[in-house]
């Protein structure tokens, strides 16, 4: 059984005139990284909703990791979100507390002990670049930094689920590069990663599968996936940017082949050249669409799957009756420190004025 399975799922809000989800059927596996896209009120926050439990669906059945989310219990729906990270487009990180403790906070809720908070916030606020910047308040911080936050609190219990919902959606390119390079090294983990996003830049960058809703209904499902929101539904609003945005990556991709023939010649082995169709390649390939340049910095920082497995609570398997009543039990287990992550290495100084990819390693120590 994949890790979330949806059969036949529909919503109906309250007092509207359609569905904003229509019969939907999607399977998605565990390590998969999947891009929902489509246009404004196509239903992709409605469909991570139904997954968090925010809202129930009005038809369907919708299991995860083995949980049939129809038949959970209003009192069991913490626990269960206890084993999903959320990360949202405006962040949501608690303004009267630091950098630190809205990390800690999350480990503290499900009853992580003390000395292990300890040993796993450092480390998991150097995975994203952070270190040195613990004590700052949510507002001194950049849009990235503030977006990196959320994602170490949602990653921090190493969840077997990370939803995201625009998390690019208030960055500017560059900063939303780091932002893809962390997502793709948590993926990496074999942590799943369901992503909403409008940015077409990304999807087609990092070609992950790609899921596309249209009034509440699936239209296409595509490993390795493109996303051109003209291209299925045009109106001249979308047509026009399309047609823009369809001539500047014409411009862009002629940029990439001459730069990358001249480094090539240069230096760069053979294999390189073929990166462009690689899905592996998916963050490089954003950055050199951004301009950004150098990219690798957090990869190496998540530990992979196998060295973690004991690494927090991960998704909560379906429960019992009986297991719910131990629940209190089991959120007092111990979580194991995860293995030190290797230290990234320190950036070049960014060509760009935005502090945010520079700014975590070269004011260290602050
Ligand atoms: N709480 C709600 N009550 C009533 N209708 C809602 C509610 N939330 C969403 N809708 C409606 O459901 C449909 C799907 O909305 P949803 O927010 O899921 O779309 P979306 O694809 O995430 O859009 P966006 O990209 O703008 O965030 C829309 O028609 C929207 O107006």
């Amino acid at each position: 059984m994949a890790l979330i399975d949806l059969e036949n799922v529909s919503k109906v809000y309250d007092h509207a005139s359609k569905p904003a989800l229509d019969e939907v059927n999607l399977h998605i596996n565990r390590g998969d990284f999947v891009f929902l896209v489509g246009a404004s009120g196509a239903g992709k926050s409605t469909l991570l909703s139904l997954l968090l439990r925010e809202e129930e669906a009005s038809a369907g059945q919708i299991r995860v990791a083995g949980n049939d989310l129809q038949r959970i219990s209003h009192r069991h729906v913490p626990h269960y979100r206890r084993g999903i990270g959320f990360v949202f487009q405006d962040y949501k990180l608690l303004e009267n507390m630091t950098v630190w403790e809205n990390v800690a906070f999350a480990l503290e809720v499900i009853g992580t002990k003390r000395s292990t908070i300890k040993s796993i916030v450092p480390q998991v606020l150097e995975a994203v670049g952070l270190t040195g910047k613990e004590n700052r308040m949510p507002h001194e911080l950049s849009g990235g930094e503030a977006q990196r936050v959320a994602i170490a609190r949602a990653y921090a219990n190493h969840p077997a689920i990370i939803l995201a919902d625009e998390p690019t959606g208030n960055l500017d390119p560059t900063t939303s590069v780091g932002i893809m390079e962390v997502l793709e090294a948590i993926n990496r983990t074999g942590t799943t990663i369901v992503m909403a996003t409008h940015n077409e830049e990304i999807v087609n960058s990092m070609r992950k599968r790609v899921v596309e809703l249209h009034g509440g209904r699936i239209v296409r499902d595509e490993e390795n996936g493109m996303y051109d929101s003209a291209l299925y539904f045009p109106d001249t609003e979308t047509e026009q940017k399309s047609r823009l945005e369809q001539t500047m990556r014409a411009v862009r991709e002629i940029n990439t082949v001459v730069t990358s023939s001249m480094d090539a010649v240069q230096s760069a082995p053979a294999q390189e050249l073929l990166a462009d169709d690689d899905p592996d390649e998916g963050v490089a390939r954003l950055a050199r669409s951004v301009h950004a340049g150098r990219t690798g910095r957090y990869g190496e920082a998540f530990a992979p799957a196998e060295e973690t497995l004991t690494w927090g609570t991960g998704i909560i398997p379906a429960v019992s009756e009986e297991a719910e009543e131990t629940e209190e039990a089991a959120q007092k287990v111990a979580v194991p420190a995860p293995p030190k992550p290797p230290i990234p290495p320190t950036p070049p100084a960014a060509e760009s004025t935005d502090t945010d990819t520079t700014d975590a390693h070269t004011k260290e120590g602050e």
